[in-house]
């Protein structure tokens, strides 16, 4: 008999989104304002893309809504908790039970075996080891035959596919992703978005993309440009 294994939601208590941020303002050396009272919700299930030239403030948002970064002014809530506020103990907590984090440069830990790294966010989180769910979750990324390699030794998309799954590992509330196919060719920055959607689809936890690449943007549920320190809706055609 086949198993098949999902990616169990923690009850959603409240119904709030996965991420909601409330007029949040960033300024940096009280003079130069990257966000300006920008405010979004990234429900469960929504794969939701910021789309940004250099400098417009992409990694900062991503830093203040994954509690990496205080805002200058707003509120930023993952799920039904204040984030800003809180002190660095709590947030370390929050973050390693709550969100997944994809990056350009992979930061998959070179010395660990990629089996390792997917099993990290569990151990971080103080969850036991689930080999069952760590397998199905290589297989469904695309990785389960190189479990023992260590990322140095894969292609750039086959790091990123590790990667992704590492973020999905502790079946997290929110996954943010910086520029997740920066480091990537056309063809592999589709490879790996088609992956993300679908996971996102699949197992529904919001997700929220900064990229400066339009193509990749294309991918998400619901676009939206930062410029000028605002935030604004893109009009696509449906996806
Ligand atoms: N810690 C900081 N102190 C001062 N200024 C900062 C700091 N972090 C970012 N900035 C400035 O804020 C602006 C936005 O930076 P941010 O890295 O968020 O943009 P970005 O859209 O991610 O850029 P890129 O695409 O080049 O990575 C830039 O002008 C940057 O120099």
């Amino acid at each position: 008999m086949t198993t098949v294994l999902t990616a169990p939601r923690r009850p959603a208590a409240t119904g709030a989104p996965a991420l909601a941020l409330r007029e949040i303002s960033k300024t940096y050396d009280g003079a130069h304002t990257v966000l300006d009272r920008v405010s979004l919700d990234v429900p469960g299930g929504a794969f939701i893309a910021v789309l940004g030239g250099r400098g417009s403030g992409k990694s900062t948002l991503v830093h203040c809504a994954a509690g990496l970064d205080d805002p200058t002014g707003g509120e930023v809530r993952i799920g039904d908790r204040r984030v800003n506020g809180l002190g660095e103990a709590k947030r370390t907590l929050l973050r390693q039970g709550r969100i997944g984090f994809v990056f350009q440069s992979f930061n998959l830990l070179p010395s660990l075996t990629v089996e390792e790294n997917l099993a990290m966010p569990l151990r971080l989180a103080g969850a036991a080891d689930d080999r069952d769910w760590l397998h199905h979750l290589a297989e469904r990324t695309g990785v389960a035959r190189l479990l023992r390699r260590r990322p140095g030794d894969l292609a750039p998309v086959f790091q990123q596919r590790a990667a992704v799954a590492r973020a999905f590992a502790s079946r997290p509330d929110l996954v943010v992703a910086d520029e997740p196919t920066g480091a990537l060719d056309a063809y592999e920055a589709a490879e790996v978005l088609d992956l993300v959607r679908s996971l996102v689809d699949e197992w529904a936890p919001g997700l929220l993309m900064v990229t400066g690449d339009p193509a990749a943007a294309s991918r998400a549920h619901a676009t939206f440009a930062l410029e000028g320190a605002r935030l604004r809706p893109v009009l696509t055609s449906a996806v």
